[in-house]
């Protein structure tokens, strides 16, 4: 898992690394990778880096004195460069100095949409980790009319740092540069970031626990269930589903597929949509009630079963059958209109909730707002479940704080019964024993990874990232050297 950690965190642990190093050097260090990345770029999309034009455009705090510098470092290389002071009364001093020593232009707003017009690379120093809200007015103008590639410093100017979000006007960039940590922009806007770049300032051995964590392929390659030789259909965990009803049949034969699709092993279904089940899942046995199934390690419960009274009853049984439940859709919905059905939990036993915004805000009384990673985290701690919440991002917090998120990769999951595949594909990882905070992170990941793969850049249908999760557990297990292949 890769480490995110939040703005305080960062300047924190600046503050500590400052104290140990030169004035100016951790800057420095930061401009000059952003000088690398900006020859890079300009190579890539220019065809040269001497004699090409950046314009740099320099807000009024150590964002626009990175820039400053990374242009003193670039004229080094032979680029022309360009500063478009947005704070003119505020602009970084050394680096402004340095600029100028290196023979750099220095133009104010007014000249601004002129420089850019002729530019073969912009980069963006208007503001970083202090950003609040969207760009002002003249930063907004000046975002505008730039036509050339873009590279960010530390963050797309106007983007939240630490909850990604745009309120107002934003920097979209190319290519981000972040020193030192990724921080939650990163993870929770990459549309915005496009491909960020880290560049080590030496911060590592002063950031601590990260604050958020993203998954990865070796992270679903590691826990994915495979059976070993001494396994057989039992011993790998069974996988209970409650789900579906008359009006809503397709809910049961999506998530308990995508059961059978995700682990090898048992599935058994309860519900009244047993017969459909049967006629598309003949491997899974397949009956009316949650009483009358036999054994199981997990259930997940919920997909298309309504939230009248038998549904209620489901919830009821399934919760109170002492294993490791995931609670989805309707489910959740019967949890908000009746939350002492969580009376009958034995609370020893795992609990993954996973509501969609809507499902969020009937659960909680309120919708998950900007901080969609605090808004899961306190809703973790207060039902001591993990929450998985549903969106672009998908936010994985377990009751004792820690958050894992999944980096959208495309909205092709925006589609009818994607959720019953993620809440079938949990269930299997919770029968085979996986913890509860793994099963739902990873989980997320294989399924949007299923749907990468599914989609090839045209719209899906939720049948299709279900077949297309052997694929999936096919493709994590090949990128991760801990993947065993068999
Ligand atoms: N602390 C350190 O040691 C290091 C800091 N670094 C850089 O320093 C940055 C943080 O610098 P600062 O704390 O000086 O602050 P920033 O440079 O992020 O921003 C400060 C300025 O931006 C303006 N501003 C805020 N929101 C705005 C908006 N929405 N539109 C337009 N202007 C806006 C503020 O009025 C202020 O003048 C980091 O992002 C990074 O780029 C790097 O040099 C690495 C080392
Ligand atoms: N714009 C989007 N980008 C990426 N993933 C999305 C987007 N919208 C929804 N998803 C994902 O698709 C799934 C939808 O689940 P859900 O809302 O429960 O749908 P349904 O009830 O139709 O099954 C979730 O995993 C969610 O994270
Ligand atoms: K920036």
């Amino acid at each position: 898992m890769r480490g995110v950690w939040t703005t305080e965190r960062v300047r924190a642990a600046e503050e500590r690394l400052m104290l140990r190093t030169r004035p100016g050097a951790l800057m420095q260090r930061a401009a000059f990778g952003v000088s690398v990345q900006a020859a890079r770029m300009l190579s890539e999309h220019a065809g040269r880096v001497a004699a090409s034009r950046v314009v740099l455009l320099v807000g009024g705090g150590n964002n626009g004195g990175d820039a400053l510098w990374a242009g003193a470092y670039l004229r080094r290389r032979g680029v022309r460069v360009t500063a478009v002071l947005l704070a003119p009364d505020r602009t970084h001093e050394e680096g402004l100095a340095a600029l100028r020593r290196a023979g750099g232009h220095i133009v104010s707003v007014e000249a601004g949409p002129e420089v850019l017009a002729e530019a073969d690379l912009v980069v963006d120093g208007i503001v970083g980790l202090s950003a609040r809200g969207g760009l002002r007015a003249e930063a907004a103008e000046l975002a505008d009319v730039v036509d050339a590639p873009v590279l960010a410093v530390d963050l797309p100017s106007g983007t939240d740092p630490d909850t990604g979000q745009v309120h107002g006007a934003a920097v979209r960039a190319d290519v981000t540069v972040t020193f030192g940590a990724h921080k939650p922009v990163h993870v929770l806007n990459p549309a915005r970031c496009g491909h960020v770049r880290f560049v080590d300032i030496g911060l590592a051995g002063e950031l601590g626990e990260p604050d958020l964590r993203v998954v990865e392929a070796a992270d679903a390659a590691a826990v994915w269930p495979i059976p070993a030789a001494h396994d057989d259909k039992y011993t790998q965990g069974v996988t209970g589903v409650a789900a579906g009803s008359s009006a809503y049949a397709g809910a049961a034969v999506l998530t308990t597929g995508a059961a059978v699709r995700s682990t090898a092993g048992m599935v058994r279904f309860a519900g009244s949509a047993a017969e459909a089940v049967r006629a598309r899942w003949p491997e899974v046995i397949a009956t009316g009630t949650v009483t009358d199934v036999g054994r199981v390690q997990s259930w997940v419960v919920g997909p298309g079963l309504g939230t009248g009274t038998d549904g209620r009853e489901t919830v009821r049984a399934v919760l109170s059958a002492g294993v490791p439940v995931c609670v989805d859709a309707d489910a959740v919905n019967l949890l908000a209109g009746t939350p002492e059905l969580l009376d009958a939990r034995d609370p020893d036993t795992p609990l993954v909730l996973t509501p969609h915004a809507r499902e969020f805000e009937r659960l909680v009384g309120a919708e998950p707002g900007d901080d969609r990673v605090a808004a899961a985290r306190a809703a973790a701690r207060r039902f001591s479940a993990v929450v998985l919440l549903k969106g672009h991002n998908t936010v994985v917090a377990d009751p004792d704080g820690r958050v894992l998120v999944t980096v959208p990769r495309g909205s092709w999951l925006a589609t009818a019964g994607s959720g019953d595949v993620l809440s079938g594909m949990i269930g299997a990882l919770l029968a085979a024993g996986t913890p509860p905070w793994t099963a739902a992170g990873v989980g997320a990941y294989v399924h949007a990874e299923a749907a990468a793969l599914a989609a090839r850049g045209a719209p899906i249908s939720s049948s299709e990232v279900l077949d297309a999760i052997p694929d999936a557990v096919r493709s994590v297990r090949a990128m991760s050297p801990a993947g065993e292949r068999v």
